[in-house]
């Protein structure tokens, strides 16, 4: 690595990124689900005691309605996933018990807390709100209302409704029993009297260290949760729960059942993590056209820093004859919303996002993921971001499915910020060359052509 290390260019310009705000705009619910995927043994991953995905139980031990169990088995969830099969005893015992729960990215938390929404309410009331669920963004919202009502479509009278901008008309308010929504507009229809909290016996936030950081929506969940019963159960769940979060989630869920994980057990092993040793900044753009150009790769997210270089990447993409989409907060919600199902259903199928889409996507036919840009936070983005960088590259490898994820350097900074990010889980690196296509492609083929995870793929280490 002595190349790169004496390779030092000048820090990035001090560009201020720009702070999406995930909620803007808009109207159309509704997941639209993929048309196609990559091969998956699922049932090998869930044998494997070692797994993530591996369960002893069956979900009808668990001791589900069966309307609900119905919905799984039109799910084809055959086997609860380890989170799915610890969690749910607890969260759907009596007395409610509050839960943090922390599980690696494309493990099934989603199910998880949906299982306890429909297990606590009570669907002879189905207009009155019983149970609440926040994400950070429309995207991620809409995505877990979609799971709620494909669970419980044989939950007769479920009605979910999404508390995103547009979605709930000023003359009715809100009338469902589960309502997901983002932190802002659920507080505006509170304030405005459109939502009755009363009756609230659940608040499940999802992305919870995202949502309870005090530099982000913390301060918006707080109120929240303080117009709420105060006997609600409450539910935090996350890939990521850092110190200081996880104290202050102690704090607002108390006495909580507790699943957390090591630092070094959060990475996925389905998701081979490389990264591409570019020449300079300069160069980023054309090395990432050529890696494109050479691969037939399923789906991929391409991670940037700004919304400025998201479309500056698909204008140039497309100058050059790439099929892509771009999306961030900048974009109107009707719009995002299109683009999103655009990617979902692989009518195009590499989207160029910011932060706003690194956390909860699920979208499985995701083979790539790209950092062209290393996360950073804090004064002046001078500390690499681990938590989004796990959060990123987990958009692909979702729930056993094998994944590449390539991370862009260029000089001191960016290599010594993905090292640290390296250090911090304990991850070795796969260093790819563009001074070397040939290998460059087999190596990533490699993986995205194999039909499950390779936990001993690791080779050329960065950073340990
Ligand atoms: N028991 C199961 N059997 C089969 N597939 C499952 C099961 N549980 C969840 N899945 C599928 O696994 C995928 C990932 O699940 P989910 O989106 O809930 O992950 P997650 O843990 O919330 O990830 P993230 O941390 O990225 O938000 C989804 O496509 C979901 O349908």
């Amino acid at each position: 690595m002595a190349d790169l290390a004496s390779r030092i260019s000048k820090p990035d310009e001090a560009v201020a990124p720009q702070v999406e705000d995930p909620t803007e705009g808009s109207n159309s619910v509704g997941i639209v689900e993929n048309a196609y995927d990559v091969e998956v043994k699922l049932a090998d991953l869930q044998n494997d005691a070692d797994s993530p995905l591996f369960s002893v139980q069956s979900f009808e031990e668990l001791g589900l309605p069966k309307a609900i169990n119905d919905g799984l088995l039109a799910m084809n969830f055959k086997k609860p996933s380890k989170i799915q099969e610890r969690a749910l005893p607890l969260m759907i015992s009596d007395p409610p018990t509050n839960m943090i729960a922390q599980s690696q990215s494309g493990t099934g938390k989603t199910a998880a807390f949906v299982l306890t929404c429909l297990a606590r309410v009570d669907l002879t009331k189905p207009q009155q709100p019983q149970a609440l669920l926040l994400a950070p963004s429309r995207e991620l919202a809409r995505q877990i209302q979609g799971v709620i009502q494909t669970i419980g479509q044989f939950c007769e009278n479920l009605i979910v409704q999404a508390a995103i901008p547009g979605e709930v008309s000023r003359e009715t308010g809100v009338r469902a029993s589960i309502v997901v929504g983002t932190p802002g507009t659920v507080m505006d229809l509170i304030r405005r009297r459109q939502f009755d909290v009363s009756q609230l016996k659940l608040l499940v936030i999802d992305e919870a260290d995202n949502m309870l950081d005090q530099q982000g929506l913390g301060e918006q969940c707080v109120r929240v949760k303080g117009l709420l019963p105060k006997t609600i159960q409450i539910l935090l769940f996350s890939a990521t729960f850092p110190d200081n979060v996880h104290r202050f989630a102690q704090k607002f869920a108390p006495n909580a059942n507790e699943i957390k994980l090591r630092h070094t057990e959060l990475t996925v092993k389905g998701i081979s993590q490389m990264y591409m040793d570019c020449p300079d900044e300069s160069k980023k753009y054309d090395v990432l056209c050529k890696l494109y150009g050479l691969m037939t790769i399923g789906s991929s997210v391409i991670f940037v820093r700004t919304r400025e270089s998201a479309n500056e990447i698909q204008r140039r993409m497309e100058a050059d004859g790439h099929k892509v989409s771009a999306l961030h907060g900048a974009f109107e919600g009707q719009n995002r919303d299109a683009l999103l199902d655009d990617f979902r259903s692989g009518r195009s199928k590499v989207l160029i996002t910011t932060n706003v889409l690194a956390r909860g996507i699920d979208v499985s036919s995701v083979s790539m993921v790209i950092n062209y840009d290393i996360p950073m936070k804090g004064p002046g983005a001078g500390v690499p971001d681990y938590e989004t960088y796990l959060h990123r590259i987990g958009r692909t490898g979702r729930f056993g499915r094998v994944g590449v994820s390539i991370s862009f350097v260029y000089d001191r900074r960016s290599y010594d910020a993905l090292s640290d990010i390296a250090n911090h889980y304990g991850i070795d690196l796969v260093q790819l060359s563009p001074d070397d296509w040939d290998l460059t492609e087999k190596k990533v083929q490699d993986v995205i052509k194999s039909s499950r995870a390779r936990p001993d793929y690791a080779p050329n280490a960065l950073g340990n």
